[in-house]
């Protein structure tokens, strides 16, 4: 019997911590670390940090580049963090927000030594944990005995990373009927993974044959445009022309995939239209954050399609990517139902972006 938690809670627990600012652990055969979000990071815990040792500053490549920094471990790189450097220093490095107007942040000076396995693992849940990509690192003699003596929690690198790579298995926790204005036949179920990350949703409109193709949408969140109105993307009038279609042919399944903002959550999502008003595109925004393009995972949607019992589908999309996951995750897509609506003159340019950098079909 053992009332411990299992890798994939601990994986969890570690997020949480990471996200409200918590040190943790990570174990690692070549080293441990003390690990710390840089979003957000205190002076009291900068302070206790550099009563360990060396502090480091971990940032992917893409946010190296924007900063001139030499990215020695490939994917990202391990900054040296000055003696005299504060949280704001921290900050400005991790955040663009005021690259504009403080343009000479360097020079940085990058960590070529030791492995870079738990700075990456530190970076990989910053990420999941919707935070900004960058987490203040030091490495540590004995991380067991340090977690242990000061409760944090404490997680081995080398098997987080490939489980935090995998899909977790999503659980269909309930479905219930709920009429909609586009058809009385509505019912949503809710799916949640097992990692302890965000919950999903499935719109089953009708009863759809599961032995034909069914118009299907994969619609990812957007609170902006699907609760607010937000002129500056097409979401909402997307989310309500697939509804709107699929109860007019009175079968479909709308996923709505809590993926907010490409996948890389609502605050950074802000903070990439906040540097969309400096002049940054939908795209060079991600990059000077620190994130890929498109941070989703769209797995998700090919594996609650099969739990569902559909295996081919009419995809409701304008984007050649997410038809080629689909394929990928062995879902057949017998036909692209173009979704053009939503145009102003505000998303003129997100539109061309997407159809210019992402390859839309717009
Ligand atoms: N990072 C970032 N995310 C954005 C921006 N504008 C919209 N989003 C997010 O982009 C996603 C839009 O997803 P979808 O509607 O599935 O659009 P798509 O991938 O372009 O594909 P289709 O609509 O199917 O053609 C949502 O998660 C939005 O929150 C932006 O400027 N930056
Ligand atoms: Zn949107």
């Amino acid at each position: 019997m053992s009332l411990a938690p299992s890798l994939p809670e601990r994986i969890a627990r570690t997020r949480a911590d990471l996200r409200m600012g918590v040190p943790v652990v990570l174990l690692h055969g070549d080293g441990d670390v003390v690990a710390l979000a840089a979003e957000g990071v205190s002076r009291a815990r900068l302070a206790d940090l550099r009563e360990l040792g060396a502090v480091h500053l971990a940032i992917t490549a893409r946010r190296a580049t924007t900063l001139s920094a030499r990215a020695y471990d490939g994917d990202l790189a391990r900054l040296n963090v000055p003696a005299s450097a504060g949280v704001e220093w921290v900050e400005a490095v991790a955040d663009p927000a005021d690259d504009l107007t403080h343009p000479m942040k360097g020079p940085f000076s990058s960590l070529r030594e030791g492995s870079a396995t738990p700075a990456r693992a530190a970076l990989a849940l910053a990420k999941s944990a919707r935070l900004l990509p960058a987490a203040l690192i030091v490495a540590v003699e004995n991380g067991a005995q340090l977690a242990a003596e000061h409760g944090l929690t404490a997680l081995q690198v080398d098997g987080a990373l490939p489980l935090m790579a995998d899909l977790a298995p999503l659980a269909d926790v309930i479905h219930a009927r709920v009429p909609l204005s586009v058809s009385q036949a509505g019912r949503v179920h809710v799916f949640r993974p097992d990692d302890g990350g965000e919950e999903h949703f499935a719109v089953e409109i009708g009863r759809p044959d599961r032995e034909k193709p069914v118009l299907a949408r994969l619609h990812s969140a957007c609170f902006t445009g699907d609760l607010f109105g937000s002129l500056k993307c097409d979401c909402g009038p997307q989310l309500h022309a697939a509804l709107a279609q699929m109860g007019e042919e009175g079968h479909g399944v709308l996923l709505y995939l809590n993926q907010e903002g490409r996948g890389i959550g609502h605050a950074n999502k802000m903070r990439a239209y906040s540097l969309q008003d400096q002049g940054f595109d939908t795209v060079e925004a991600n990059h000077r954050l620190g994130f890929e393009d498109d941070e989703r995972d769209f797995r998700i949607g090919a594996a609650i399609l099969k739990d569902m019992g559909f295996a081919s589908v009419r995809l409701m999309t304008n984007n050649p990517a997410k038809i080629a996951r689909m394929e990928d995750q062995g879902i057949t897509v017998t036909e692209r139902v173009p979704l053009v609506v939503g145009k102003t003159a505000q998303n003129a340019g997100y539109l061309a972006t997407k159809a210019k950098k992402s390859g839309h079909m717009l």
